[in-house]
């Protein structure tokens, strides 16, 4: 009789398990080149995201390098065993983001409602027709005269920042910047839109210190693999149940938010008092704006967008047809680097966003906060919060590069968003 060993099962079933899953996730491979669309060779399992799952290279960058090494307006790529279209024709672009948006409301990221009810009620994970309900509700909160009022807040979290800059500098004139813009920024959003006090700049810390740095610590092996699940493979996220942010931090966040809630409906507070106060303050003058402008060019966060095609969509003018679920990306890094339309993309050049010099470049060539009904919310809120930051700092302070400084060039290839590889060290003298 035949006799196996433990061994030798276990090899065969996982050379099964191989070859199923090679049939299994090879079978969409042909679909361009069944539609005729020029494509990119996939690899067996991975497509053509080998690198991004080894975590040797971001998907932006991967993006990038798609991007230098096509000439057509289109290509076809997979992600994992999933058609994906990467976009270089801006005209396209514009298509899928504004003029064709009902085709591609959403984004191709997970959405886990069954198990993740705080990761899957963040509008940016939100699928239509709910992402439209909300939407709709939040675009108040965001216009350019709320922004406005919003000003005194966003002014004195910079003076907040002022305070623990110089405190900080009298022991060692060398700060990590990136963590004192991650403190900035959690104090402006919530006191601005929730009217907390984060208290990040306090010697101690605070709760929201702790749990904003938790969750943007790509650093952490888990949170890594699990933001490329949720962007590449959400039938994994679904698998395993996975949370966008994790259970330690959104508990956090929940319990000071309901805490403050019922400390409001105790003493009768509501939002109406807040942007009362808010009327009564005094506006932040306008500070120039062209070099957070640039800033944004070179290192956009979101180095891609992505849609999803949400049912059959036929582009004749580009000769294209999609399919309902189709995924499509916008390399945002690619087209900020394009020497097309910017010369010398690797030189700082603020003067690149001149009112002539921007009127001359396609509209869509400029993509740090999206664009279409999708586009960042908060955009001019980050923009005026870049401005004030930006601002008080280089009033008092000259920011230089020291002996501890390290190219912020450095992306890390953990990252799904543009970020850099370690901490970003620099030195601050004073100036006045
Ligand atoms: C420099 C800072 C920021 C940058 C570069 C940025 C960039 C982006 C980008 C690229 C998107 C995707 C847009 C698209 O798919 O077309 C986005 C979406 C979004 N951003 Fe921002 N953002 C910033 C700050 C903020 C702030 C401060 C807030 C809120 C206070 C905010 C709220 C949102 C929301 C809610 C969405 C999802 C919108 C939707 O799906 O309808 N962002 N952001």
């Amino acid at each position: 009789m035949l006799q196996i060993t433990i061994l030798e099962a276990a090899v065969t079933i996982c050379v099964m398990i191989f070859v199923v899953s090679f049939i299994f996730m090879g079978r969409k491979f042909n679909r361009w080149k069944k539609d005729n669309v020029p494509f990119l060779k996939p690899k067996p399992i991975f497509g053509n995201i080998l690198d991004v799952c080894r975590m040797k290279i971001t998907f932006g960058e991967l993006c990038k390098n798609i991007y230098d090494g096509i000439s057509t307006p289109f290509v076809g790529i997979f992600i994992l065993d999933k058609p994906g279209l990467m976009i270089k024709d801006l005209d396209l672009v514009r298509d899928v983001l504004i003029k064709d948006f009902e085709y591609f409301m959403d984004r191709n990221l997970a959405n886990n409602e069954k198990h993740d009810i705080m990761g899957s009620n963040m509008i940016f994970l939100m699928k239509s027709p709910k992402w439209n309900i909300v939407r709709k509700k939040m675009t108040p909160i965001f216009t350019t005269s709320k922004i406005k009022m919003m000003s005194v807040l966003v002014q004195r979290c910079s003076e907040q920042m002022m305070d623990y800059v110089s405190k900080k500098t009298i022991q060692n004139t060398v700060l990590d910047v990136r963590d004192v813009s991650l403190k900035y920024a959690v104090n402006s959003i919530t006191s601005s839109f929730f009217g907390l006090e984060a208290g990040c700049f306090e010697e101690n810390g605070s709760i929201f210190s702790v749990v904003s740095k938790r969750i943007m610590n790509w650093k952490r092996f888990s949170t890594a693999v699990q933001a490329i699940c949720f962007f590449f493979a959400p039938f994994l996220v679904k698998l395993f149940s996975m949370n966008f942010i994790d259970t330690m931090s959104s508990n956090c966040l929940k319990e000071y938010f309901w805490k403050t809630m019922n400390e409001r409906e105790t003493k009768n507070e509501s939002r109406g008092d807040l942007l009362d106060i808010l009327r009564e303050m005094k506006k932040l003058e306008e500070t120039e704006k062209l070099e957070s402008l640039e800033t944004l060019r070179k290192y956009p966060i979101l180095p891609f967008l992505d849609r999803r095609c949400n049912k059959i969509y036929n582009n004749v003018e580009h000769g294209l047809q999609l399919q309902e679920d189709d995924s499509v990306y916008i390399p945002v890094m690619a087209i900020h680097y394009d020497e097309k339309y910017y010369p010398n993309p690797e030189i700082f050049d603020p003067e690149r966003f001149s009112r002539e010099n921007v009127e001359e470049r396609h509209h869509m060539s400029y993509l740090p906060f999206g664009e279409g009904p999708r586009v960042c919310i908060g955009k001019r809120f980050a923009l005026l919060n870049l401005k004030s930051g930006l601002a008080h700092i280089l009033l008092d302070y000259e920011v230089k590069i020291c002996r501890k400084t390290v190219s912020v060039h450095c992306v890390n290839p953990r990252g799904v968003t543009l970020q850099p590889k370690s901490e970003v060290y620099l030195e601050f003298v004073k100036v006045r």
